[in-house]
């Protein structure tokens, strides 16, 4: 139970709500347990009748009267029921719905190298069926906890002023149907976990296939896929019918055993009326009903053990990433504006999940308003170096000032705020164009994310399109090409005019002619920005203030278009390569 102590805190937010739901729950059971008394008041009057002992007006209003409390009972224990459930599962859905919004926003904290760390399907799990079975202790076993309390407690008190011998043996199969259904509820929830598992790679198969459909297509594997995918269905049917075979056994078990003590009460009972222990025949018939009604609360005991128990290693697998702390920490709580000047002294940084070392030695730096360009080969660390500029990892060895400010002495909102980022692989949300421009800075009006898809060079694809702006991208909306989702993820960075700019090769997928009309039009926005250019193009470089050529996390040239291209190396090469491919 250790675990589930992190939901103290909630069950003290909803006390109220929760200590109105327990005296609804001990009402409408004390309601409840009124009938099996009027049931056998009932049968005495009918047997005293029967008897001679009492005349047929008073035989006919005492039935009367029995019957209209026994409705009587009935419609408040149901009212009642009714209360309590809408109490108590309603608080169970109120702290699931802040269980899950305080794990949001704890994932939103951590840092990239904890999604690095952990599967997305584990995240979403945690999150939804973890949170669920959480709520399930919450709400349904709490609640079923005080059903049984309450009842059992109540209808005790009733047997033995009736009859104490008659209560014992009643009550003797019960603990051993509890245990039985909690055997059989933890078998249930160990095979039910199993067909998740199973239900959960078919599914991630499934989705798989059908985003990457055009690669099975063009490589004709449709047949293989589909063998695969029965093979993991027929593992899955399997399973399930496991699952069944136990799932069968609930039911049958319950009903034996409540024949059982059936059979005992109508035994002895039977015995001690014959004996003369009981003085009335309506005893064995309100013991028959109190056995019926003892039977559910007291199978609960075994579920709700095994919920619970679920719901602590539900618990404890939330509270694991619950108490992961965020590798990048913000550590000063005023704003610090940014102007955008930047500082590598001897950098060096190690990824930590992968122990490559990324950047070695790294220095250079660049005033507010300057233009970097970063070359070089595929891995050489480009993407690290502005990576580590939004702070998205901490250095390891060196220092990173901007502004001649340690960056992590920075307030982190104001330095990730002055950074306009565009990804390598442009990132576009379900959205319409606009909003995914906008994304960029909320409050741009329709004018600004024109301007924007204008300097981007996307503006003329996106009127072209039906709806124009608010076309909607992504699994059930429009497919943009490459180069149009480079273009529009441009356009979010610059919207924001913010005072660096970072662009990770984004302007790959767009031809030369086009690259060279972006580039002019964000010489002329980024005129007094900071703005880094990775890219693999000569083209997108020249007009740099600086250029720096990386290989294998070391800088191996730098200087101007005009210093490197007099320098044999690196930037000559690929010049003379990419001059010569241009005139072909
Ligand atoms: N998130 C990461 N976790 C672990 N290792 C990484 C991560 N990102 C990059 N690396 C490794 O760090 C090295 C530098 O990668 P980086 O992405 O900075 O190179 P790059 O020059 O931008 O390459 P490209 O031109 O292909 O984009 C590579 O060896 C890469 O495998």
């Amino acid at each position: 139970m250790k675990a589930l102590k992190h939901l103290n805190k909630y069950f003290f937010k909803y006390k109220y709500s929760i200590i109105i739901g327990i005296i609804i729950t001990v009402i409408s059971k004390i309601f409840a347990l009124f009938t099996p008394r009027l049931i056998g008041a009932s049968i005495n009057v009918v047997s005293d009748y029967v008897n001679g002992n009492i005349a047929k007006p008073v035989f006919k209003s005492e039935l009367t009267t029995n019957v209209l409390y026994i409705v009587g009972a009935a419609i408040i224990a149901g009212l009642f029921t009714f209360l309590m459930r809408q109490t108590i599962i309603n608080v169970s859905r109120y702290i699931e719905f802040d269980l899950k919004n305080e794990i949001y926003k704890h994932y939103q904290v951590l840092s990239l190298s904890f999604y690095k760390a952990n599967r997305t399907g584990d995240l979403m799990n945690r999150i939804s069926e973890d949170v669920g079975k959480v709520r399930m202790y919450v709400g349904p076993a709490i609640m079923y906890t005080i059903n049984t309390i309450t009842l059992f407690a109540v209808a005790v008190i009733y047997m033995v002023d009736r009859s104490p011998t008659l209560t014992l043996y009643t009550l003797i199969p019960l603990p051993i149907l509890s245990f039985a259904i909690y055997k059989l509820s933890r078998l249930i929830n160990k095979r039910s976990t199993i067909v998740q598992q199973s239900l959960s790679t078919l599914s991630t198969y499934s989705q798989e296939t059908f985003s990457g459909i055009s690669v099975i297509k063009s490589y004709g594997i449709e047949t293989r896929t589909n063998v695969e995918f029965e093979h993991l269905s027929a593992e899955n049917r399997h399973k399930q019918i496991n699952l069944t075979k136990v799932q069968a056994l609930f039911f049958p078990m319950m009903i034996l055993l409540i024949g059982v003590s059936n059979l005992i009460v109508i035994y002895v009972g039977g015995m001690q009326y014959m004996n003369g222990q009981i003085d009335n025949i309506g005893t064995i018939a309100e013991f028959i009903i109190y056995v019926n009604m003892l039977t559910w609360p007291v199978a609960t005991v075994g579920w709700v053990t095994s919920l619970v128990q679920q719901a602590e290693a539900s618990q404890e697998r939330i509270n694991e990433f619950l108490n992961t702390e965020p590798e990048i920490k913000n550590n000063v709580d005023k704003l610090t504006p940014i102007r955008g000047d930047i500082e590598f002294k001897n950098v060096s940084f190690v990824y930590p999940d992968t122990n490559i070392e990324a950047l070695k030695d790294v220095s250079f730096s660049l005033k507010s308003g300057e233009t970097l360009a970063i070359l070089g080969n595929t891995g050489s660390g480009k993407s690290t170096i502005l990576d580590l500029i939004g702070r998205l990892y901490d250095i390891n060895n060196g220092s990173l000032f901007i502004d001649n400010t340690k960056i992590k002495n920075l307030n982190l909102t104001s330095l990730r705020e002055s950074i306009g980022y565009v990804p390598q692989d442009a990132f576009l949300f379900s959205d319409t164009i606009k909003n995914n421009i906008k994304f960029g800075k909320e409050d741009a009006t329709d004018d600004d994310v024109i301007e924007a898809a204008k300097n981007a060079k996307v503006h003329k694809n996106i009127i072209g399109f039906n709806k124009g702006y608010d076309t909607i991208l992504g699994e059930r909306g429009l497919t943009l090409s490459g180069g149009q989702k480079q273009r529009v993820s441009i356009a979010r960075a610059i919207i924001k005019k913010p005072e660096i700019l970072l662009f990770d090769d984004c302007l790959s997928a767009v031809d030369t002619e086009t690259e060279e009309k972006i580039l002019k039009n964000l010489m002329k926005l980024t005129k007094d920005k900071t703005t880094i250019i990775v890219s693999h193009r000569i083209s997108s470089a020249k007009n740099a203030d600086k250029i720096i050529v990386m290989d294998d996390g070391k800088i191996i040239e730098s200087g101007n278009h005009a210093s490197l291209i007099n320098t044999d190396g690196y930037y000559k090469k690929l010049y003379t390569k990419q001059l010569s491919e241009k005139e072909m």
